[in-house]
């Protein structure tokens, strides 16, 4: 309760802030932000301005952390951050709003504007950003599976254009010029890069920002730097900016910029400190020289740049994006290689930067916040508590839907996460026989009477094969590993079962589905199992929900950020008090700790709880499960050994499958 009271306290200090700088602003009249294309220069309240922006992303970042990071970019030497409006976060369901915790931008641009750091804000309603989707909500599938976004169809641009009612109005009242932290406003992203070319569309946008915005506000756009990104990514009515990442000779790459934008300030809108993972590859690395030496040259053009990422953070829940081809989910840890790392502690980097930044603008007077403190509380005994079928009446506690062919996630509104197809074998099949589908999105843990058979792997695995008895049942978890964020594949997301599937070529038929809600896993369900336990067959465990507790001292005053090291478990989600803090894999790498923010976890008197979905195998008898540890250390740059999908140990010289 304590912690939820300091919230409010904050929120309603921060908004009387706010009102107060409003007021105090809008007396005196001269807020404005402008191009003086003359002068090629941003104009702030009448003083020329040159943007050293960084990129974080509200909804990577736990809200309690909000004010500690933004400080840190200030303490770094920067005046400005950048970020992105998810739109999928902040709808998570056609016409139902999100606008609290990690989707709570209110608080999150009151805390700029408290902290004194301008905003770069970049609307969408499309991001990239390896995040789900692009950022684009999953029920547009449930509209037409067949549209074909980012574009003027009719299905998405209505509902690009009832997201832009609500969130335009909330941008405009913290537009720099209404007392807010808003420099400026970007349309889309990187549109040049997608085949559509739909200059409507980027039409339809601006127009659409344009008319609830006011004439002033800068809208703008960000493309590659090649002509032909930016061709098909820009209009004329927006300002032009473009993206690319450590150069030997950024006047080149700006010479892109110039082709379409004459006049007016340069602006690398992404410069890229870092890169991004996806699992089964090393984790990105980019040395800190080549970007500091490169940051130099861009700033003594007098250019203005924004770091991609300054802070990555993670991707908790469901709400990691993949690219294509070939299919590549990225991890939970966003953590980019970037000045500051995943859980906001200061890096190598982030003092390289910063010393590279002073020899152009005089850093702020204010000491760099300290990282925050990490708890090592070592080892958690696990407890089996269900199988996933065992739990039926807890995380699918509807009706499950019906059909004599399997549905899609978005044909049943349900789009994150886990989904169970069950139907009952037709016949003995006494010899191994095969069951076919090449429409499993993404992975399918296939079951007969709860004995695992085999996996399913979206573009690998197109083949399990089965034995069982006549009206045993046939279960297939599917997960959606993520929605592809990026070009043109983007149009194939539709996930769940999207094809039949043959039993020794016969369509089996006769589905029920549950889609599957593990949020609704609490303590309670601990004394309601009588579960018959995990079956174990070809190295795999039956689908189970574990759980144990957080071993926090009570003697500690207050909980810490930790690090969940769950090897030798396989692969599958983690949640601290209800919290998703995302999936784990660690067999696959290089992410092998899971981040637990401290504001996940309650006082130190209290039971913590983890609860542990396993999807492939804890590695000890299934009635005694292997502990895992809670650590103070990340580890998210295991090498994986490639096409074996096991991970080399690094450095700590860990060996993923023994306990130390
Ligand atoms: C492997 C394909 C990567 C596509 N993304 C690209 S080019 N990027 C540009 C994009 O604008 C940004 O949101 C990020 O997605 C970034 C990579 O971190």
């Amino acid at each position: 309760m304590a912690k939820k009271e300091a919230l409010t306290t904050t929120r309603m200090l921060l908004v009387l802030t706010f009102l107060i700088s409003l007021f105090s602003l809008s007396m005196c009249g001269n807020t404005s932000f402008s191009i003086d294309y003359n002068g090629n220069t941003f104009v702030l309240d009448g003083k020329p301005f040159r943007a050293i922006s960084g990129s974080l992303h509200y909804s990577r970042v736990h809200p309690y952390y909000w004010h500690d990071r933004l400080l840190k970019m200030v303490a770094g030497g920067l005046n400005t951050v950048q970020t992105y409006v998810p739109w999928n976060i902040h709808e998570p369901k056609e016409g139902e709003y999100n606008f609290k915790g990690l989707a709570d931008i209110e608080l999150f641009l009151q805390t700029a504007q408290e902290v004194g750091i301008k905003v770069l804000l970049r609307s969408g309603p499309y991001i990239c950003g390896e995040w789900e989707y692009g950022g684009l909500p999953a029920w547009l599938l449930s509209i037409d599976p067949n549209m074909i976004v980012r574009t003027m169809d009719p299905g998405y641009i209505a509902a690009v254009d009832k997201w832009f009612d609500v969130l335009m109005p909330l941008l405009k009242k913290y537009l720099h010029e209404n007392g807010g932290p808003i420099l400026m406003v970007q349309i889309e992203n990187e549109y040049g890069s997608y085949f559509a070319c739909d200059f409507d569309y980027l039409r339809f946008l601006y127009k659409k920002a344009r008319g609830i915005l006011g004439e002033t506000a800068i809208i703008y756009t960000t493309d590659g730097d090649s002509r032909g990104d930016v061709k098909c990514g820009s209009i004329e009515a927006c300002f032009v900016t473009i993206d690319f990442g450590p150069s030997n000779n950024p006047v080149a790459n700006f010479a892109v910029q110039r082709q379409f934008q004459p006049q007016g300030p340069l602006m690398n809108s992404e410069f890229y400190t870092g890169w991004l993972d996806h699992w089964g590859n090393p984790h990105a690395h980019t040395n800190l020289d080549t970007v500091c030496k490169s940051l130099d040259k861009i700033l003594a053009l007098g250019a203005n740049v924004n770091m991609y990422m300054y802070e990555g953070g993670t991707n908790f829940g469901y709400w990691n994006g993949a690219n294509a081809p070939p299919y590549q989910p990225v991890p939970t840890s966003y953590d980019y290689d970037a000045p500051l790392n995943e859980t906001g502690d200061i890096t190598d980097k982030y003092i390289a930067i910063r010393q590279t930044i002073s020899k152009y603008q005089k850093l702020p007077e204010i000491p760099i916040p300290p990282n925050t403190p990490k708890g090592k509380y070592g080892t958690t005994q696990m407890n089996f508590v269900s199988t996933i079928q065992d739990a039926l009446d807890v995380v699918s506690p509807d009706k499950p839907v019906y059909s004599t062919y399997p549905l899609t996630m978005e044909q049943i509104r349900f789009y994150y996460g886990f989904i169970l197809y069950r139907t009952k074998l037709p016949r003995d099949i006494n010899q191994l026989t095969p069951l076919l589908t090449k429409g499993v999105r993404d992975r399918g843990y296939v079951m007969v009477d709860q004995v695992p058979q085999g996996i399913f792997i979206r573009d690998d695995v197109i083949q399990v094969n089965i034995t069982g008895k006549q009206g045993q049942m046939l279960d297939i978890l599917v997960e959606n590993t993520g929605r592809i964020g990026f070009a043109t594949l983007m149009n194939y997301n539709v996930k769940g079962l999207t094809e039949n599937i043959t039993l020794d070529g016969e369509i089996l038929t006769g589905w029920n589905i549950y889609p599957i809600s593990l949020e609704n896993i609490n303590s309670s369900i601990i004394s309601t199992r009588q579960g018959s336990g995990p079956k174990l067959n070809n190295g795999l465990l039956t689908p189970s929900i574990y759980m144990g507790k957080v071993p926090i001292p009570t003697s500690d005053p207050e909980p810490k950020d930790t690090f969940l090291d769950m090897r030798p478990w396989v692969k599958g989600q983690a949640f601290v008090n209800g919290f998703n803090v995302g999936r784990y894999w660690p067999k696959m790498g290089p992410q092998v700790t899971l981040y637990v923010p401290k504001p996940a976890l309650v006082s130190p008197s209290l039971p913590n709880y983890l609860v542990m979905f396993e999807l492939e195998n804890t590695s000890c008898p299934p009635s005694q499960p292997c502990n895992v540890i809670f650590t103070d250390k990340p580890f998210i740059n295991a090498i994986p050994a490639g096409s074996s999908f096991s991970v080399r140990e690094i450095k700590e010289g860990y060996n993923w499958n023994l306990r130390v």
